[in-house]
């Protein structure tokens, strides 16, 4: 039996091969982005104006008050896109919009609610310091700055700066292409009425879900028979076009095990891992694209793609935190775990309240019982509660670790 490190090490040292790509924006959100990009134009370009009101020089309505209004003439009307705006002249004013230039020889804006709004002259009823509402050159970010750094994961706020610096495509990691197949001769698909001894296919459908939501592009081949020559044939044509791939079923004990009869000796190594669930395993090469073989059972799937897939995808993603958050919470019921497993139970996590005993830990309880088959319960949790492998019983009240589903 090998340890969860140790598969965990293989499975990310196998995918780790990053590729890189310049991408348009609209396709980067999510991704992590992989070189420096310099600010191409100062954050605002240009000086402008943060009110919708008048540009003027602040000593020309010193005096300006409410019961004193200082009266300007309107030299120039400038909305926001003017690219032609006159100068300021002394004892004038010039109309300005949010985002319009601020002309030469202004230092202060007065916004139209102190004013009398007036378009020919206008009657100005508060002084303005210099610089008021006034949006400076480079005051959000100089020409030349590190806009954003290798490494940011690309979000609305970062695309929104790429975007504002007159950038159109991004440099990032691309995700790989995944093919996801499915093996097992009990499998069919809706609307196939069952018969007795099929169930419908369902952990094709959880992995392309977990993968799209990390960027991967994925394809599926579903139902494929326990039978070596349909699995290489359904499979083998498909390898050209996929950087991973990751298959379902077949890897443990039995007697008709394809995947591990079809992928034995051609690169791909079978082991049993010390956690539960998500025993049995493997990983390799098959004609040198990167393999990753999970065992059938619904929850060992996704548990496995928790443990394994998505911290390694995360890595060669570039993400600076690969991992799931882990937090320690106290258990609601009792639990048991077998010796020398690391067990992966599902979870409801409540985090702490102000107001609660302990203020730092918050509360856990089992969502279903360890078996792997039950799906249903997962639905209800939302954090894996992980037992490690010399804990064999841990009783309510015990402080645990748990993962964070998100
Ligand atoms: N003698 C032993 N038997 C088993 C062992 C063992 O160590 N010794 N390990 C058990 C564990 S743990 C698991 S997990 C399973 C893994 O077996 P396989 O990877 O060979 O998976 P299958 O036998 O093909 O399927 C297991 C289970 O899951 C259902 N299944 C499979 N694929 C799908 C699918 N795409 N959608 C929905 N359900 C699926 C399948 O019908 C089986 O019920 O082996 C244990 N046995
Ligand atoms: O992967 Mo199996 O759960 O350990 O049923």
């Amino acid at each position: 039996m090998i340890s969860v490190e140790h598969h965990r090490a293989k499975v990310t040292a196998l995918l780790d091969r990053p590729v890189t790509q310049d991408r348009p924006l609209a396709d980067c959100a999510g991704l992590v982005l992989a070189a420096d990009v310099p600010a191409g134009v100062a954050l605002p370009p240009f000086d402008n104006s943060a009110m919708d009101g008048y540009a003027v020089r602040s000593v020309d309505v010193v005096e300006a008050g409410e019961r004193h209004p200082v009266q300007l003439p309107v030299a120039a009307d400038i909305p926001a896109g003017r690219t032609d705006v006159p100068a300021l002249l002394p004892g004038t004013a010039h109309r300005i919009m949010t985002g319009a230039p601020l002309p030469s020889g202004a230092d202060a804006v007065v916004p139209v609610e102190r004013t009398d709004g007036g378009t020919e002259k206008v009657r100005i009823s508060a002084p303005a310091d210099p610089g008021a509402h006034v949006r400076r050159t480079g005051e959000d970010i100089g020409p030349g700055a590190v806009a954003l750094a290798a490494g940011t994961v690309l979000g609305p706020a970062q695309l929104g700066l790429a975007a504002a610096i007159g950038r159109d495509r991004l440099p990032v990691r691309v995700p790989p292409r995944v093919l996801v197949v499915s093996t097992g001769t009990e499998l069919v698909l809706p609307p196939e009425p069952l018969r007795h001894g099929q169930i419908y296919e369902s952990n094709s459908v959880m992995l392309v879900a977990a993968l799209r939501g990390l960027g991967c592009r994925v394809d599926v081949v579903r139902c494929v028979a326990d039978d070596v020559p349909a699995f290489r044939a359904a499979v083998e044509p498909r390898l050209a076009g996929v950087d991973l791939v990751v298959t379902s079923g077949g890897v443990s004990a039995g007697a008709y095990e394809v995947v591990k009869d079809a992928l034995t000796g051609a690169g791909v190594e079978f082991a049993k891992v010390g956690m539960q669930p998500g025993g049995p395993q493997g990983r390799g090469r098959w004609h040198g694209v990167p393999v990753v073989a999970l065992p059938g059972n619904p929850v060992a799937v996704l548990v496995s793609f928790e443990v394994f897939l998505r911290p390694a995808l995360r890595t060669a993603l570039g993400h600076p935190d690969p991992d799931r958050a882990r937090v320690p919470a106290r258990l609601t019921e009792d639990l048991t775990s077998p010796a020398g497993k690391r067990q992966f139970r599902r979870g409801h996590y409540t985090p702490p309240r102000p107001g609660d005993a302990d203020a730092r830990v918050g509360l856990v309880g089992p969502r279903g019982g360890p078996g792997s088959h039950l799906l249903a319960a997962f639905t209800q949790a939302n954090c894996l509660i992980v037992l490690p492998e010399d804990t064999t019983e841990a009783p309510a009240g015990t402080v645990v670790d748990v993962l964070l589903l998100g």
